[in-house]
């Protein structure tokens, strides 16, 4: 089970999201008027303190320019790219061919998977994960804080052949409500923004080990 903590911006959000129990940190770059978007340069120091912590950076944008992302995950010393948006198979596809993890979120909205239709054509171009994340009522991508309905998730996950991420208003006492999806063979980890953080917006470190702590159990006993 991997834990995936979205949007860092300081260096001390770096330790105290390995100390939490984070595999992955979320990066944003190309995420215009977001609360953590980082300039270019920030994003390479970030992305190197995450990596020495021992866990793995992971580049998350709504850019569909896939020269724009490779440049940008090269200058960063990043190899994970999360394409958060409506980005075409085409672009996953360049990634892939530039040596990149690729991450792509497949968005839930009113209960309906919206790429459906193209989950065969992200799956040639080489996606190596699926993120399920919710589309926010008034079509907000991102951080929505809410929660995916555990049926339509456990149908996306039947429809992949690919490992997949869970994302959308996720909390450790969460676990019991996705327990099956957790149970599936292809579920690898959960995916959390709002969840981890305290009410200053700050990430907690307890919230975040207790995440871990919760859905590892959830995972393990299925
Ligand atoms: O976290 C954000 O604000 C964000 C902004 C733009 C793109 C992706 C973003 N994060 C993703 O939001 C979900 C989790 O959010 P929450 O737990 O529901 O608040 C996840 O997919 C993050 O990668």
């Amino acid at each position: 089970m991997r834990l995936k903590i979205c949007g860092a911006t300081r260096t001390a959000d770096i330790a105290l999201l390995a100390d939490g129990g984070a595999d992955l940190v979320g990066l944003w770059c190309g995420v215009p008027g977001g609360h953590a978007d980082l300039p270019a340069d920030r994003l390479g120091s970030l992305a190197g303190a995450v990596s020495a912590s021992g866990m793995t950076p992971v580049l998350v944008t709504f850019l569909s320019s896939s020269a724009a992302v490779v440049d940008l995950a090269a200058a960063a010393g990043v190899e994970w790219v999360q394409l958060h948006g409506y980005q075409q198979p085409g672009t996953a596809r360049a990634l892939k061919a530039a040596g990149l993890t690729v991450v792509k979120v497949l968005h839930v909205r009113d209960g309906r998977c919206l790429e459906t239709p193209l989950i065969g054509a992200y799956e040639r171009a080489g996606v190596d994960l699926f993120l399920l994340d919710a589309v926010g009522t008034d079509g907000a991508l991102g951080s929505t804080g809410q929660s995916l309905d555990p049926a339509v998730v456990l149908e996306v996950a039947e429809a992949v052949t690919r490992p997949f991420l869970l994302a959308g208003g996720l909390r450790a006492d969460s676990a019991g409500e996705f327990r099956a999806v957790s149970g599936h063979p292809r579920f690898a980890g959960i995916d959390v923004d709002s969840g981890s953080r305290g009410t200053d917006g700050r990430f907690d470190r307890d919230r975040i080990a207790l995440l871990r702590r919760e859905w590892t159990d959830r995972a393990v006993a299925g």
